[in-house]
């Protein structure tokens, strides 16, 4: 996939600029002129500007160009490797301080989009972006309880604005911060996207390269409401592989589309289930749905996931595996879905032509 390391090298010998670009083109498997933009070539260091996250990969693709270089005869040039993550272009106006705002939704109720949303938004953090979470599911917030917060309360000083919690370096908000659950789940639907697009406005949020919203699930009035009201860079679509999510899952890509929202892709979640004890992985539900729902609406399939006791257990105990599992292959899968999500944000929406929203510390915010 685009977002994995090539084995074979180019061996073509030529300038630094060139034979860095030749390489970064070849280890993302991307057009030269596309890497070409993110290079900058000193007298005798090559400076490397990715527009997506991928702190994981830093070490092995400073290790690859420095070596394209050697062999192309360029020797002692210092490679530096960084991270700017442009706001992409939206419909709606952006909202202060949020670079990028990324829905994780689901045509289907139960599929693990909460899961999913809270473990990438940590690998996002781990693989080097500023990350948020906001929780869009205002009658089933389940948020709080996955971050181990749910006493949590914004803060507030002018009874205006809320310094959203924080949880291992997450921002957070959601209604479950803020209303008794019974309250909000009698709320009609008007009143819940004018809830969340309140949330979402009045949080102070600290400058964020992607705010993850998880969505409430299903594509009816409500969903589209709130995919109207959020300027949205773009949409994951969760799915299970059976039938019946995918039907669903496709319904999703449709309203998206119906509101001119660029689906990213899709994860397929539960792909089959691993034993926790031999690490057997059988496929309970069905094989390959993803892929095939993937390839009919010509989307990348962003990664999958297994059915596993721990993602449960960890959601449970408000512990996020990703985060108090770092090591695992588990949060490493997590990690290669979240470069997959940001480097194909990057790669397909374009980067907005100013950043004005982009303000800094949040407590220079004037009330609205
Ligand atoms: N990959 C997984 N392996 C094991 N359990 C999982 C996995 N993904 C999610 N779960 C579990 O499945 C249940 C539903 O997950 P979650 O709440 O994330 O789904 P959802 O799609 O957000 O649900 P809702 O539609 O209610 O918002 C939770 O108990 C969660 O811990």
């Amino acid at each position: 996939m685009f977002f994995t390391k090539k084995n074979d090298k180019p061996t073509k010998p030529g300038s630094v600029r060139e034979t860095t670009q030749q390489a970064l083109a070849h280890y993302y498997s991307v057009p030269e002129d596309t890497a070409g933009t993110w290079l900058h070539a000193g007298d005798n260091v090559v400076t490397v500007t990715l527009p997506f996250c991928a702190m994981s990969q830093f070490d092995a693709l400073q290790e690859y160009l420095q070596q394209a270089l050697a062999d192309a005869g360029c020797r002692e040039i210092e490679v530096v490797i960084k991270t700017a993550i442009p706001s992409a272009q939206t419909t709606h106006p952006p909202v202060n301080n949020i670079k990028n705002i990324i829905a994780i939704a689901s045509g289907k109720g139960g599929v693990g989009k909460s899961t999913t949303a809270v473990n990438l938004a940590y690998a996002l953090l781990q693989e080097g972006a500023r990350v948020g979470i906001l929780d869009a599911d205002i009658y089933g917030p389940s948020i709080p309880i996955m971050l181990g917060n749910p006493q949590a309360r914004p803060a507030s000083s002018d009874e205006k604005h809320m310094q959203p919690p924080q949880a291992w370096g997450l921002v957070a908000n959601s209604i479950g911060y803020l209303v008794p659950a019974e309250d909000a789940a009698v709320w009609r639907g008007p009143m819940a996207s004018r809830a969340l697009k309140q949330i979402l406005d009045e949080t102070l949020w600290p400058v964020l390269d992607y705010l993850i919203v998880d969505m409430p699930p299903g594509t009816g009035d409500i969903q589209l409401t709130m995919a109207q009201q959020v300027p949205l860079s773009g949409t994951v679509i969760v799915t299970t592989p059976q039938d019946l999510a995918l039907a669903d899952a496709q319904k999703g890509i449709s309203m998206f589309n119906k509101v001119n929202v660029p689906v990213l892709g899709l994860i397929e979640n539960m792909s089959y289930y691993q034993c926790s004890q031999c690490g057997n992985k059988d496929p309970i539900f069905a094989e390959h749905g993803g892929e095939a729902l993937a390839e009919r609406h010509h989307l990348p399939l962003l990664g999958q996931l297994p059915l596993n006791t721990r993602i449960r257990e960890h959601g449970d105990a408000g512990t996020p595996l990703v985060v108090t599992q770092p090591d695992s292959e588990l949060a490493a899968t997590y990690r290669d879905i979240a470069r997959a999500v940001s480097m194909h944000l990057a790669l397909s929406v374009p980067a907005a032509k100013a950043e004005g929203h982009i303000k800094g510390d949040p407590i220079s915010f004037k009330p609205v």
